[in-house]
């Protein structure tokens, strides 16, 4: 069963959330449920490279792996746009397995999929307010509900912080699910720009400034909090 890919890239390292700093390649399919204010990948789903959306079987998307990563890479993290929206990935997750790659997931929590219990690390990102989203509590709820009871692998939460209401919807998140891991990420509100110097003095501002409000809560004494480590490296590059 075809899949609609936009991207496959890597290796890589994996820029954000659990598994920071991990080699891995990547693999982004066409398609979201949502469409966030501020998302960096609207290539995926604002319909402006639909042209470019590829149509592959498991097969060739393994085969388009392993000739972009050699035998250098181990791990391969699925995002978009939302690749929870995507049945078919089952069986692209068997396939990688039987390579001995390891699977990761960035997914916002909005549909489940079963083989979600497949995959080794599996990010939900659900979105705070400044995103324009809406978080329907039930399906978050049933997801980690599922994966708590049946994922084989790791899972946590991370949540992109822009703001105060941001941070406040963070918090109330970590009251909701206290025994699951929370990341805290920098959001980036200069998606635009390629002038890479000013964007990185800019983010490390807003992550100081992220870190010292954290310090600060009596609720959020477990969390984590990371930069979005690619765009300090490459800024708003695509590919990497
Ligand atoms: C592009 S999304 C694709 C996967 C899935 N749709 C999701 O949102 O989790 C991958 C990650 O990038 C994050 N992200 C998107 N735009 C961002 C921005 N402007 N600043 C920081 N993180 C961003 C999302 O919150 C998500 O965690
Ligand atoms: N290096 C790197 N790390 C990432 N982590 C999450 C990404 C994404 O767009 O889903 C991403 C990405 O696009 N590049
Ligand atoms: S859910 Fe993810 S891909 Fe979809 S619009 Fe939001 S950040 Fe972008
Ligand atoms: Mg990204």
């Amino acid at each position: 069963m075809k899949l609609p890919v936009l991207e496959i890239f890597g290796p890589t390292i994996q820029g954000e959330g659990m598994v920071i700093g991990r080699k891995t390649m990547f693999v982004r399919t066409a398609g979201c449920d949502y469409s966030c204010s501020w998302c960096d990948s609207k290539f995926t789903w604002d319909g402006s490279e639909k042209d470019a959306i590829q149509m592959m079987e498991p097969e060739e998307i393994r085969d388009a792996l392993l000739e972009k990563g050699g035998d250098h890479f181990g791990h391969v993290t699925l995002s978009g746009g939302n690749p929870g929206l995507l049945r078919q990935i089952d069986e692209l997750v068997d396939l990688l397995h039987d390579h001995q790659i390891k699977v990761a997931l960035e997914t916002q929590g909005s549909r489940w999929q079963d083989w979600f219990t497949k995959i080794d690390d599996l990010t939900l990102s659900p979105k705070p307010p400044s995103s324009g989203m809406k978080t329907n509590f039930d399906t978050l709820d049933f997801i980690i509900e599922s994966l708590q009871q049946e994922q084989q692998g790791d899972f946590s939460l991370k949540v992109v912080i822009f703001d105060q209401d941001d941070l406040h919807y963070a918090t109330n998140l970590h009251l909701r699910y206290p025994a699951v891991t929370l990341y805290l990420q920098v959001g980036n509100d200069e998606i635009e720009t390629d002038n890479n110097e000013n964007l990185v003095g800019h983010l490390l501002d807003k992550y100081e400034r992220l870190i010292d409000q954290v310090m600060e809560s009596s609720v959020l004494k477990d969390v984590r909090v990371l930069p979005q480590l690619h765009t300090y490296l490459w800024g708003n590059k695509r590919g990497v």
